[in-house]
């Protein structure tokens, strides 16, 4: 089954408690947090400590995106915070391959990812080194932008690589995901699908999201 992550960025963050109970109890697999540091992208969001005041409303995985400069100086704050699962950009500054270490030390799934400008192999150094391998479909920093069509080929080529290495690696997506973009993407390779504005545009996300889990030939991962 194809897995679904709602972005929270799209979600009303003066109630993100209750937003994330709503993302549980509509049969979602992980919550995406999306992190922004004003540097790395021209955009700022949350950090650490608001995460951690959100962990105990709900026991979905969360699935932090780091769109931060140097990120290892902070992957301890998000370990303890309560996400589990952290993932970094290559082109964000300092040691990448510490930080994906780092996580890993930490006890959490470590994920690596690209903007869609960034060639693909940018991505090998790392794929043997990660759980989960995240390929940006719009150029990171704002929800509601249009999907990149050209990021097809970067699903299919991490997909080809997993099937001879690391069936289990995590494919997943991120920008511009709805149910047209989405199950393309299943089509290509990924199995988990990240999505804000389409789901939390509305009212229900459940039906969406239970249509969204059936994209795909391959059953459980
Ligand atoms: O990482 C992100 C933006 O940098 C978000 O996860 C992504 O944009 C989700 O929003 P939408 O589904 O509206 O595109
Ligand atoms: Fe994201």
């Amino acid at each position: 089954m194809t897995k679904i992550a709602p972005s929270m960025l799209s979600c009303d963050f003066s109630r993100l408690g209750e937003e994330l109970v709503r993302v549980e109890k509509s049969g979602a697999d992980w919550a995406h947090l999306d992190v922004m540091d004003g540097m790395f992208v021209p955009n700022l969001t949350f950090g650490a400590p608001i995460i951690k005041c959100a962990r105990h409303w709900t026991d979905i995985p969360f699935d932090a995106h780091l769109m931060i400069e140097d990120p290892v100086r902070y992957v301890e704050d998000f370990a303890k915070a309560g996400c589990d699962s952290i993932t970094v950009h290559t082109e964000a500054e300092g040691d990448i391959m510490a930080a994906v270490d780092k996580i890993h030390d930490l006890g959490l799934k470590a994920g690596i990812t690209m903007n869609p400008p960034t060639d693909v192999h940018d991505l090998d150094r790392y794929l043997d080194r990660v759980d989960l391998v995240l390929i940006m479909t719009v150029n990171a920093g704002f929800g509601g932008q249009k999907f990149h069509e050209e990021c097809i080929p970067k699903i299919e080529y991490v997909k080809k690589w997993a099937e001879d290495h690391n069936p289990g690696l995590e494919i997943s997506v991120d920008g511009g995901i709805n149910r047209e973009t989405g199950k393309r993407c299943v089509e290509a390779g990924a199995n988990v699908l990240v999505a804000g504005s389409a789901l939390f545009k509305l009212d229900d996300m459940s039906q969406e999201i239970s249509l969204w889990k059936g994209y795909g030939p391959d059953a459980e991962r």
